[in-house]
């Protein structure tokens, strides 16, 4: 693991992107955070600068297929250039990286000048009426790693600044999450391809069993993913407005009833015919499949979301 990145670091890292950028890219005003495949929401960029993590100081590598290791620099909008920074590529503590490295990105956008941040990800539908490919809009969040211990705030403050004790209640931007509807209205999207729910953080790296999925869902979660909450929290943390996009790439698996052994081999014994279930299985190349067929759609949403966001609300902190 890489030694766990501070704040003290911060101004070296903010130096050495400004070193690589243009002038004009050098504070961008959005955030956004490219879930498992989802890099091509830079597609809708303008003038891109690619900063690799390589390099930079507090970065590390992501080994996730269907991310990419880079930050692009550019301009969003139809309506008005609004200079932005994309993360192609996240990082996740089950691949090892700490919390801290997890989360400092986020901290060297808000330093770099962002006021909102779009982070997106891939995750698994445990809403029954959630459709694979559906587009849910955060409202909530259950930490599990963070209620039993592995909170990522844990630890010294981030910065001598920042609050010992972030309020989460209102996390995720009532007046984002409002521009996410009006977009979809806007790109005349069907309304059945963006819902709103609840977002179960989980460490991974394994899919969840049938008994952790019928879990979730009764703790009220719609949507499963193993990434976000911490970014979500590191951006909080420094005043930046969130809006999180799940993609339903896949449905979690949640048996009406248990398939019983004991009964079919009764009835094979027996000699009747039973038909077996088809198992289902989730895996990343599905997730990945549906971030390809979804991509452009969540693409166009980021971009429109992003052109409809008031300067007046880039430029003050959200509430
Ligand atoms: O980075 P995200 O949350 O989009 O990636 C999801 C969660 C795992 O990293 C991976 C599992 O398929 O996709
Ligand atoms: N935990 C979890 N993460 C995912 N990411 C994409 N699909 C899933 C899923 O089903 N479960």
């Amino acid at each position: 693991m890489s030694p766990a990145p501070t704040f003290e670091t911060i101004p070296e890292t903010v130096a050495a992107i400004r070193k690589a950028l243009p002038e004009g890219l050098h504070t961008p005003s959005v955030g956004i955070v490219c879930g498992s495949g989802l890099s091509g929401l830079v597609e809708s960029l303008r003038d891109v600068t690619l900063v690799p993590y390589d390099g930079l100081p507090g970065f590390a590598k992501s080994t996730v297929p269907g991310h990419r290791s880079s930050l692009a620099f550019g301009f969003i909008g139809e309506k008005q250039a609004v200079p932005v920074v994309a993360m192609l590529g996240r990082f996740h503590p089950y691949e090892g990286h700490s919390l801290s490295t997890v989360m400092y990105p986020i901290r060297v956008m808000a330093a770099l000048g962002i006021k909102d941040i779009i982070i997106t990800n891939a995750a698994g539908a445990l809403n029954p009426e959630f459709s694979v490919g559906s587009i849910v809009v955060v409202r909530d969040h259950l930490a599990l790693p963070g209620l039993s211990g592995f909170n990522p705030l844990i630890g010294p403050t981030f910065s001598p600044e920042v609050t010992r004790f972030l309020p989460v209640s209102g996390a995720y931007s009532p007046a984002l999450r409002r521009l996410a509807f009006l977009a979809a209205h806007q790109l005349g999207l069907p309304s059945d391809d963006l819902v709103e729910g609840t977002y179960a953080w989980v460490s991974g790296p394994t899919y969840e069993s049938p008994a952790e999925g019928t879990f979730l869902r009764r703790v009220g979660a719609d949507m499963v993913g193993m990434s976000t909450v911490p970014e979500v929290l590191a951006a909080r943390e420094l005043g930046v407005g969130v809006l999180v996009l799940s993609l339903a790439t896949n449905k979690v698996v949640i048996p009406e009833k248990y398939r019983s052994i004991k009964e079919e081999v009764a009835a094979e014994l027996a000699g009747k015919k039973i038909e077996l279930p088809v198992e289902e299985v989730v895996s990343h190349a599905e997730v990945l499949e549906i971030g390809k067929i979804k991509g452009d759609v969540m693409r166009k949403l980021v971009a429109k979301i992003i052109d409809l966001i008031p300067e007046s609300v880039r430029d003050a902190t959200q509430p």
